[in-house]
């Protein structure tokens, strides 16, 4: 694929600048890997993502306890460490490569086949060896809402020892702030290496009135530099985090490539006690004494348990799935959409061009692996902001629009992996984007916070293989709609400030096809512009709701035990 010529291109460039020898450093190691497999374990963990990594942790600090955590992914290699490559892992084998179905024209129009490319990870790792890195917790109200709601254990008193446990806060001002740890496994620091767009970023959001802010600390409202999942400047994914350190415990086995097709539920009890998995090939039943766990992600988790007989009584009777406990399994799905397709080019070369990367690798390598330093350690994202639109009703601190600000455009590789990984059409991209290519300028991505529409996964068939079917109703609730397009006009206003101008930047307005009946720039014109380059954040969640037991819709309670 274009991906992997793409990342092949990259590879290359850095192979061809490093010494022999420093590859077999490179590649993950794990002890842990051929361990042999027993027939019965205390608990097993489906799905080695930051929920079955932090879980595998947490459980095998009790020696007498056996533990098994089956991924379907591989190991990864050194590319995954480098945190400028993420758009490029997007399109490599570490993701399912999951689309959403097409929909009644209301969203992915510009997008290929009108599906929405809707990428999750796969590799010991999870999502965390393929996602931003960017490290956001929710606003505080988010949790106090699910705890008024009767998830006792969830309100922002009760999570915020969680988050600062796992936390090890590099950014030196955070160091001494109540809000964040300084012991956990999880590195949080600052990318080494912004381009000068930031700075414009930051000073345009004060010009605008809004403060600088920990995001992450006392109050959510403003502008700030992105905060990230870094050690030492390199990705570190939970495998890293929270695997590699205890590798060596030998009550914990992990294994790769091994894919679970069914949880074994014994149907009177209606306890889960084992797995059907495919082991390196072979197919094994593995036994659980005390509980499985399912961390297999918001697609895959849904599709588990649906094949298990949990879920909508009447999807399962539809595919002779035999009904063990009927539950709301797959509805609820949830995402943070936005639209990438905001161009504004500036007069400077201070963009960060992947030519330019390409073209400079003989010192960014060594720059990056020995020093940590440089253009490899930036994520992409420079910048956050979280805003008010004119739509939002909450109260004070509880915004309604994040602002992902970016020293990139779909246009600066030349269309290579940024809009392949969207999945544009090549008619979209070369009507407004290829006059622009790999020229300098930057964008802001308007994300809505708080969407009203909700999605469903559902199976397609009872075979494990087959891929869940994802409809994601966007914009069924044309509020959703509404408040990005706010979004881009606010970030277009925000363009205009003396920090944007000071860099010359100016807004790219080659109209997008199926859009040019509207006037440019106008309300309808700006709404038909977001149904088209329809862009996920990839943040995927709600299908197994969690819920207090009066929640009819609910299919975990607040301790995360499936209702039944
Ligand atoms: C492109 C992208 C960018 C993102 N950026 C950010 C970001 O900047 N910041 C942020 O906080 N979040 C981000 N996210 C979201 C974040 O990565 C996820 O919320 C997080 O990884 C979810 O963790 P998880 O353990 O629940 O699931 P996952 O990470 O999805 O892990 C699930 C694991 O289960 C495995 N699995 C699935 N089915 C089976 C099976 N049948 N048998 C065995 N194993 C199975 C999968 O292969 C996978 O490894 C991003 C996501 C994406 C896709």
């Amino acid at each position: 694929t274009s991906l992997s010529i793409n990342v092949n291109e990259f590879d290359y460039a850095v192979k061809s600048y490093i010494e022999d020898g420093i590859f077999e450093q490179l590649e993950y190691k794990s002890s842990n890997k051929d361990q042999d497999l027993l027939l019965e374990y205390d608990f097993i963990i489906v799905g080695a993502g930051p929920g079955g990594c932090t879980v595998a942790n947490r459980l095998s600090e009790i020696p007498h306890w056996k533990i098994l955590l089956l991924e379907a992914g591989h190991y990864f290699n050194y590319l995954v460490d480098i945190p400028v490559l993420n758009t490029n892992l997007i399109l490599s084998p570490l993701n399912w490569g999951y689309k959403t179905e097409k929909e009644d024209c209301r969203a992915c129009l510009g997008l290929k086949g009108q599906r929405c490319p809707w990428p999750s990870g796969k590799g010991v790792g999870g999502t965390s060896l393929i996602n931003t890195m960017l490290y956001t917790r929710g606003n505080k109200r988010n949790y106090d809402d699910w705890a008024k709601l009767g998830n006792y254990g969830w309100s922002y008193n009760e999570v915020l020892p969680y988050f600062k446990k796992a936390e090890r806060i590099q950014i030196s001002e955070l160091q001494n702030s109540s809000y964040h740890g300084t012991q956990g496994f999880i590195g949080v620091d600052y990318t080494e290496y912004n381009t000068p767009m930031l700075d414009a970023f930051l000073q345009a959001g004060m010009e605008a009135g809004y403060p600088l802010v920990d995001y992450n600390g006392k109050t959510q409202t403003g502008f700030a530099r992105a905060q990230a999942t870094l050690h030492k400047r390199s990705r570190r994914s939970s495998a890293k985090d929270y695997i590699d350190p205890i590798k060596k415990r030998c009550n914990l086995t992990v294994k790769d490539s091994s894919f679970v097709k069914k949880i074994l539920i014994d149907p009177v009890t209606k306890k889960a006690c084992g797995v059907l998995a495919t082991i390196k090939g072979i197919d094994h039943k593995i036994l659980a004494r005390k509980e499985v766990i399912l961390s297999a992600g918001a697609f895959n988790s849904p599709k588990l348990l649906m094949l298990s007989g949990i879920g909508p009584q009447e999807h399962l009777n539809d595919l002779n799935i035999p009904v063990i406990k009927n539950l709301r399994v797959g509805e609820n799905l949830q995402e943070h959409l936005a639209m990438a397709g905001l161009t504004f080019l500036v007069n400077q070369p201070i963009g960060l061009l992947q030519d330019r990367l390409i073209k400079e690798m003989p010192k960014l390598f060594p720059e990056w692996y020995f020093e940590g330093k440089g253009k490899l350690t930036m994520l992409g994202c420079e910048g956050l902001a979280y805003v008010n639109t004119k739509y939002n009703v909450f109260p004070d601190d509880l915004p309604d629009i994040e602002f992902i600000f970016t020293a990139v455009s779909l246009a600066s590789d030349g269309g290579v992996s940024l809009r392949q990984e969207m999945g544009i059409t090549d008619h979209l991209y070369n009507s407004v984007y290829s006059s622009v290519d790999r020229k300098d300028s930057w964008s802001i991505w308007p994300m809505i916070l708080y969407p009203r529409s909700r999605g469903k996964v559902l199976l397609k068939d009872s075979h494990p293989l087959t891929p869940p079917l994802i409809h994601a109703n966007f914009f069924n609730d044309t509020r959703d709609l509404d408040v990005i397009v706010e979004g881009i006009k606010m970030a277009i206003e925000l363009s205009k400030t003396k920090a944007f101008q000071s860099i010359g930047s100016t807004l790219h307005k080659a109209p997008i096809p199926g859009c040019s009946q509207y006037t440019f720039g106008s309300d309808a014109y700006w709404g038909c512009s977001v149904r088209h380059i329809t862009t996920q954040l990839h943040h995927q969640c709600g299908t197994c709701k969690m819920g207090p037991r009066w929640d009819s819709s609910a299919v975990v309670d607040p301790q995360l035990k499936v209702y039944g």
